[in-house]
């Protein structure tokens, strides 16, 4: 099916209507290709650790409706996906972002068999403060990590652009060319106790859908509990957060 579709799905579901009627557009039916992932631009790395960094996976087409039906957090971070925060065309996103379509395809490029038979755990991030970003590897509990980033432009600066590192301790250190969090540019890795990533400081508005490929259903519970207790927290003390680690070093990093 070409990737600004007009061929309807087999089961169209109740998102996807939606997301057509309010575009008044052509029918953004088909989001996400797992065969973009495959083209020769995709640069796939398997030392130090596996990951792979894609481009245009989006549809110019789904600019405006990705747009205006991002959530709209009142803190910065990243939160577990509600379909209640979200418009239709993000949530047709994520479904195809989960599906065992292309799991299948970031598992084949990363050495992973069989990625879809693990649990998903989707967090949004719409805003960050400046502590984030420290270098880190993901927890344990995680198989592999896909980020897909919508920002609509970037500005001429490294702050924000994820890096993949190849130690804990300088975000200098980069294997490929770090990437600015743009509309359509997707990176993907296998999570290992050497698959470091970060970025320089950032605040403001930077948005950012992340897929964690989880070990079990538990750890999914545990985090989907912490994350919406961490939205709390930060509702409540927003303002203590953004001081929080504000002035944090540029090679700073952190468990998990
Ligand atoms: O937002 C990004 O580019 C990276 C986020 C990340 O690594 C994380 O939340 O674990
Ligand atoms: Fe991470």
């Amino acid at each position: 099916m070409p990737r600004d579709g007009v061929a309807l799905p087999a089961l169209p579901n109740p998102d996807r209507i939606a997301a057509f009627v309010r575009s008044g557009t052509l029918p953004v039916l088909n989001l996400l290709d797992p065969h973009a992932l495959e083209r020769p631009d995709t640069v796939v790395v398997s030392e130090p650790f596996a990951f792979l960094v894609a481009h245009g996976q989006l549809p110019e087409a789904a600019r405006p409706s990705l747009g205006t039906d991002f959530p709209r957090y009142p803190s910065a971070g990243f939160f577990p996906h509600e379909r209640v925060d979200c418009g239709a065309a993000i949530n047709a996103l994520i479904d195809e972002l989960t599906s065992p379509a292309i799991a299948g395809a970031i598992g084949r490029r990363l050495g992973i068999a069989n990625l879809g038979q693990y649990p998903t755990l989707v967090t949004i991030c719409r805003a960050l403060n400046r502590r984030h970003g420290t270098i880190h590897t993901d927890s344990r509990s995680k198989i592999a990590t896909a980020l897909l980033y919508l920002n609509e432009s970037w500005p001429e600066t490294s702050a924000g652009c994820l890096r993949f590192l190849r130690r804990a301790d300088s975000i200098d250190d980069q294997v490929t060319p770090e990437i600015k969090p743009l509309y359509g540019n997707l990176v993907a890795f296998r999570r290992s106790d050497c698959s470091f990533h970060g970025h320089l400081p950032y605040e403001g508005e930077r948005r950012v859908i992340q897929v964690a490929w989880l070990t079990s259903e538990e750890e999914k519970s545990r985090k989907t509990r912490r994350g919406r207790f961490s939205r709390l927290f930060k509702k409540l003390f927003g303002a203590i957060d953004r001081r929080i680690g504000a002035g944090r070093r540029d090679d700073a990093s952190h468990l998990d």
